[in-house]
């Protein structure tokens, strides 16, 4: 209880004491909804991580596990009526850490995504749609200054994020790559409305303290991006003297962290709140799905000369796009990043 952790067994120590409601995202927004639980004794919480059977939450007595009063579960019709990471609940504490939730607050924002191929009601009506993540206030849209830089997937983020409730800031990273991050940034903020938009090098973390003039407690950040972006050195960035450890997390545990995150929603040490779940993760390649071929143009080229049609680029024999890194025209890395997002989309669609 004196300690939260991002994944066993790396624990980060806060001081719990120090932390309040307001730490956690708690506003008038939210504390106007409560009025009505408080006088039944109901603590507020915010969702921390979701299970199918029951959630963790946070609240000023500590982290709970919590479940539905069965009458609430009654009652949340649609997926959109059930609590999601972000979401802030009245919850009835009972003893040894457990608790029921009975009411979902009202979001103030939230990222959903809809289910393929699920209609609700007969001969199909509206597509069902699954929420996220909620009460995210900033988004970092966060694109690559080398191949993955995308004016058209940059519109579809901002898209995005301007539908959810949340402010988006665009962050083009490995400016280092770029022979002219002006012109980007410059094509960039002419379709980015209000929303900022920077370059950076999140290789070097001090190139990084812009950022913090976005963190402020009780602010919620999550972030946005095509694998391989730089989004973990960012956060690990974020996180300072943490670095080393989520590192290690994302390393060690690579796909199998989404089953190894005890939580979803963690503080940073300069304030403010961080989102990083398998949901907000995935979302981008539900955006992706048709792109793919378009962000690896190149490796889709290489792989017309291909002995197989349906070569997999691993370990087929007459691979042209595994000889176009053997000899240097492709990088290594790249290949990786391109056989991860395809793998990612397997998953997502066994899943479905
Ligand atoms: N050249 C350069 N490389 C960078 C920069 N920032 C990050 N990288 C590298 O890009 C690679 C991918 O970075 P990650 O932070 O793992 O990317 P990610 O977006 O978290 O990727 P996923 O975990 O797949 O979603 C790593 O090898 C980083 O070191 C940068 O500013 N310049
Ligand atoms: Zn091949």
């Amino acid at each position: 209880m004196a300690a939260f952790f991002i994944a066993s067994p790396t624990r980060i120590s806060v001081n719990l004491t120090a932390m309040n409601l307001q730490d956690w995202g708690w506003s008038p927004f939210f504390a106007d909804q409560f009025d009505a639980w408080q006088r039944h004794g109901y603590l507020p919480a915010r969702v921390i991580r979701g299970e199918k059977n029951y959630f963790r939450v946070w609240t000023e007595k500590g982290e709970l596990t919590v479940r539905f009063a069965g009458k609430m579960r009654h009652r949340a019709g649609g997926r959109g009526d059930l609590p999601v990471v972000g979401d802030w609940v009245a919850v009835e504490p009972q003893p040894d850490e457990r608790g029921q939730i009975h009411a979902l607050l009202e979001r103030k924002s939230s990222f959903a995504r809809n289910l393929p191929g699920r209609r609700k009601g007969k001969g199909g009506g509206r597509v069902e749609q699954q929420v996220i993540a909620a009460n995210v206030d900033l988004v970092l849209i966060v694109c690559g200054l080398d191949r993955d830089y995308n004016l058209r997937r940059i519109e579809r983020y901002l898209t995005l994020v301007g539908g959810s409730g949340a402010e988006a800031v665009v962050l083009l990273n490995k400016a280092d790559l770029c022979d002219d991050p002006e012109k980007c940034l410059a094509e960039v903020r002419e379709i980015a409305g209000d929303s900022p938009v920077h370059s950076c090098m999140a290789k070097q973390p001090e190139q990084l303290n812009f950022l913090f003039d976005y963190l402020q407690p009780g602010r919620t950040l999550a972030l946005l991006g095509s694998s391989g972006v730089g989004k973990s050195t960012i956060l690990n960035g974020l996180l300072g003297e943490e670095r080393q450890k989520i590192g290690e997390v994302s390393d060690a545990v690579g796909k199998g962290r989404h089953t190894t995150t005890h939580r979803e929603l963690f503080l940073l040490p300069e304030g403010g709140i961080l989102m990083d779940n398998p949901g907000m993760r995935e979302l981008h390649l539900w955006g992706e799905e048709e792109d793919l071929a378009e962000s690896f143009t190149d490796i889709e080229e290489l792989a017309t000369g291909c002995k197989f049609s349906d070569c997999a680029h691993k370990t087929e024999p007459g691979c042209t796009v595994r000889a176009a890194v053997d000899d240097g025209r492709l990088s290594a890395s790249r290949l990786k990043n391109y056989h991860k997002l395809k793998d990612e989309l397997a998953n997502l669609q066994r899943r479905r």
